[in-house]
């Protein structure tokens, strides 16, 4: 056969080749994280080591950004690769909770692929949790100037990036509320010189749902889309604004938010999403 594309086929070999490489030096790395681990184990170390494990990724985030690849794609095979490493060393791995062995779970998170696998079983202990709606009553107790601060700094940290290459613009003086259905709070939002800040005003567009919901999407367990679709995010009012804003969540460059928030959210909103599947089964 004639080839198509004249100097594709030496391309692709040296392709394989460069993948060849990629899985020895992947092969390379578990043989010394399980070396590590039998020190470790020898020496009587604790297996987990979350503070190794936050500078392998800044590491190779800041690598991967000199050398012009996207640093939550290196962070990603490194996500695959120390969970490889912790089951390996008999170790639950803390991104990929619960997921069966190279199911990809944890880098289709961090690279922004949306997946909908089924989470992982409940824990018995989650059915104790209360839902949302019961602890609402205390969060109120934080007082309004409080949640405001709170989530005026949460906004800053998260949108920092669309931030401050203009992406926000669309927001300039336009109102945007967020309200969390089962908690009873609401805010509007406006984006005021380079801050967004919550204001006492009426909201253009509001997007509504749950506080798990709310969570799973700026968690990245859930994309916008399969929640809107299935009406468990609602907009409201201006469609224009709330689809736009939807849209700058969804490409969103979640390798620009603190690594600790991504794993916090991440952390937070499967936890969320496992004690109401706990609370769901018992009712
Ligand atoms: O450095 C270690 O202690 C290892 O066991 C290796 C490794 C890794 O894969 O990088 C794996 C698990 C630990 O939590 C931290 C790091």
């Amino acid at each position: 056969m004639r080839e198509r594309a004249p100097g594709l086929t030496p391309v692709r070999l040296a392709i394989d080749g460069v993948d060849d490489g990629l899985v020895l030096l992947l092969a390379a790395r578990a043989r010394l994280a399980r070396l590590a681990g039998r020190l470790k184990a020898g020496a009587g170390m604790q297996g987990r080591d979350d503070a190794r494990e936050q500078r392998v990724h800044q590491r190779a985030e800041t690598l991967a950004g000199v050398l012009g690849v996207a640093p939550a794609t290196a962070s990603g095979v490194l996500a695959l690769a120390i969970g490889d490493a912790c089951r390996a060393q008999g170790l639950q791995s803390d991104l990929d909770q619960g997921a069966a062995p190279g199911d990809g779970r944890m880098i289709a998170t961090i690279m922004h692929i949306h997946t909908d696998s089924a989470p992982a079983p409940a824990h018995p202990l989650l059915r104790l949790v209360p839902p949302p709606r019961r602890i609402a009553p205390l969060l109120r107790i934080l007082p309004p100037s409080t949640q405001k601060r709170l989530l005026e700094r949460a906004m800053a940290k998260v949108l920092a990036a669309p931030m401050a290459d203009g992406t926000l613009d669309f927001m300039a003086g336009r109102r945007l509320g967020i309200e969390v259905s089962d908690l009873g709070l609401r805010w509007v939002v406006e984006l005021q010189g380079q801050q967004l800040v919550v204001v006492d005003a009426p909201a253009e567009a509001t997007v509504r749902g749950t506080a798990t919901d709310l969570l799973l999407l700026a968690g990245r367990l859930e994309d916008a889309d399969t929640l809107f679709f299935q009406r468990r995010l609602v907009l409201t009012g201006d469609v224009e604004l709330g689809l736009t804003a939807r849209n700058m969540l969804d490409r969103l460059p979640w390798e620009t938010v603190p690594l600790g928030l991504r794993i916090a959210l991440n952390r937070g909103a499967r936890f969320a999403r496992a004690a109401r599947g706990a609370y769901r089964a018992k009712a």
